[in-house]
């Protein structure tokens, strides 16, 4: 649905993005990551052709960005989705169905798709920002689109709202849209996307199922162990860290884990419980997204 390949756009005195390669294939959901800065908007722009690219090449459906065919077939989402505040949801969805050449029926079908029915006769200036997302969204389906692009969707949304939301985008990816979600909100892109690519000074650092990039960055795992009655025994045989005299921690490479386990398991009623904790998707980020400690 999208293959970018090598797409480069640099302004003055800031890097835009650089040499970026990256595909979105039908029913995707792809999250893009990166601090400010780091040339999500960038990318984005390029892609949707709103921002003349320097070199490389980017193609929807394959169609060459920019082109009519291209715009047709893609749907965008910007971050600070505004709509005409004078407009009931219902004309607004029909006013973009019209431009898009979609049937009016399909925009008043998508109104009860995204949850709003009840409120398409009330003008937007009335809704709440879960609800001018929603309409957002419905703007979104329209014509059902080869490729969609959605700015931190759920920025500002309480985690209700949060997750009927992420529904939405999962309906989207079902009826075959690859689906790009640039965002912070980690802990959302975790469970709700395939794929994760991480921007860092307008290059991609990192391009690969969570999964292959958690095996990638070979991060500490943690054990923390209670003690049944002294921490001290626990101590003098792992080392690490006492905390509050009734529990030790320490860490472990992943391919450690399992040794490290069975010398827990040795230790027999001592330990009274031990909790394993993997690196969290915010370790994994400030990995790659740190030039330092990235490979
Ligand atoms: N029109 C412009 N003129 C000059 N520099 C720009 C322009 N647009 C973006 N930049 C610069 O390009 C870099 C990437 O910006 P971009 O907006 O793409 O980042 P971002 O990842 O979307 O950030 P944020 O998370 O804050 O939205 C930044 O250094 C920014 O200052």
């Amino acid at each position: 649905m999208l293959e970018v390949s090598r797409l480069t756009r640099r302004f003055k005195g800031a890097d835009g993005v650089s040499d970026v390669s990256l595909s979105v294939r039908a029913g995707e959901r792809v999250a893009l990551l990166g601090h400010n800065g780091a040339g999500k908007s960038t990318l984005m722009k390029g892609i949707l052709g709103l921002l003349p690219i320097d070199s490389g090449t980017a193609l929807i459906a394959g169609h060459e960005v920019g082109s009519t065919a291209a715009r047709a077939a893609v749907a965008y989402l910007p971050e600070a989705v505004s709509f005409h505040p004078a407009l009931t949801g219902r004309e607004q969805l029909r006013l973009f169905a019209k431009l898009a050449r979609v049937e009016r029926r399909d925009a008043d079908n998508l109104l009860a798709r995204v949850g709003l029915e009840h409120a398409a006769e009330r003008r937007i200036g009335t809704y709440s920002k879960g609800m001018r997302q929603r309409l957002g969204m419905a703007q979104v389906f329209l014509g059902k689109p080869a490729l969609a692009l959605l700015d931190e969707p759920t920025s500002g949304l309480d985690p209700i709202a949060r997750h009927d939301l992420y529904s939405l985008i999962d309906a989207l990816a079902a009826q075959g849209t690859g689906v790009m979600i640039a965002s912070h909100a980690l802990t959302e892109i975790e469970a709700r996307t395939d794929r994760i690519a991480i921007l860092r000074g307008g290059q991609l650092v990192a391009d690969a199922p969570l999964q292959e990039l958690f095996a990638r960055a070979n991060m500490p795992i943690r054990f923390r162990l209670s003690a049944q009655a002294d921490a001290t025994v626990l101590f003098d045989r792992f080392g690490g860290q006492r905390i509050n005299g009734a529990r030790v921690e320490f860490n472990v490479t992943p391919d450690q884990k399992m040794a490290r386990l069975a010398d827990v398991t040795a230790m027999g009623a001592q330990v009274a419980d031990v909790e394993i904790i993997p690196p969290s998707l915010e370790d994994l980020y400030r990995y790659y997204s740190k030039p330092a400690e990235a490979s």
